[in-house]
């Protein structure tokens, strides 16, 4: 089952309740809430008071990803704050199995990131703690970009390891995902899409955000 996690990054921060609203009325599956430092990545967005206002608005997952260095400082603040999922950087955090550890104690599902360039190697002694992985198909800290194609034969690696290990893991990918980009990305086996110009960008959401499930629906199917 395909799911579409719209990123708030691209809505209007003037009015973020009734975005984020709006989506989850357009068939959003989860809210993806990018929180930048301006040290990890080049940009600075928002932190966990953020998180906190919209926890209300929402029954829909928080999916939480963290480009910040120093993730373990905050995790107990984004839990508070109604996370129910953070996902780390592998390029950021270097004691990946405390940072994990210490995000499942904290009540939320733990998952790793990888930047473009990242090989999958590197998670695979984690693979058992976590719930989710996510592949970056731009380089974080900006809306926007162009899709990198070259991320998806890591994708079907990865998929093919899960599947042998018989674990169950989600695979999100993020980054210039719209209807065109997510047909190889589905194929590859990634169930959980990020979107956040191809979604908020657009006058009628809701058509973008089904155009583009369906046409992962259409790609698997
Ligand atoms: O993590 C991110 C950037 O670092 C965002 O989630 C991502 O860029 C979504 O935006 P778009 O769909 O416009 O590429
Ligand atoms: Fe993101």
């Amino acid at each position: 089952m395909i799911k579409i996690a719209p990123s708030i990054l691209a809505a209007d921060f003037s009015k973020l309740g009734e975005e984020v609203l709006e989506v989850e009325k357009a068939g959003a599956d989860w809210i993806h809430i990018d929180v930048m430092d301006g040290h990890f990545v080049p940009n600075i967005s928002f932190g966990a008071i953020v998180v906190e206002a919209l926890r209300p608005l929402t029954k829909l997952p928080l999916d939480v990803h963290l480009m910040i260095e120093n993730a373990d400082r905050y995790i107990e603040d984004f839990a508070k704050a109604g996370a129910d999922y953070i996902t780390v950087h592998v390029e950021a955090n270097p004691h990946l199995h405390r940072t994990i550890q210490m995000i499942r104690a904290a009540g939320v599902k733990p998952g790793v990131v990888l930047n473009p360039h990242s090989p999958i190697e590197s998670i695979l002694p984690i693979l058992e703690e976590i719930d989710l992985v996510l592949f970056m198909t731009v380089n974080p800290g900006f809306g926007g970009q162009k899709f990198i194609e070259s991320v998806v034969p890591k994708v079907e690696q990865l998929s093919k390891v899960i599947r042998e290990k018989g674990l169950s893991i989600d695979i999100q990918i993020d980054g210039g995902i719209n209807e065109e980009t997510i047909i190889p990305c589905a194929k590859a086996g990634a169930n959980v899409f990020v979107a956040g110009s191809a979604i908020f960008g657009k006058e009628d959401r809701k058509a973008a955000l089904q155009a583009i499930k369906q046409a992962g629906e259409v790609a698997i199917s």
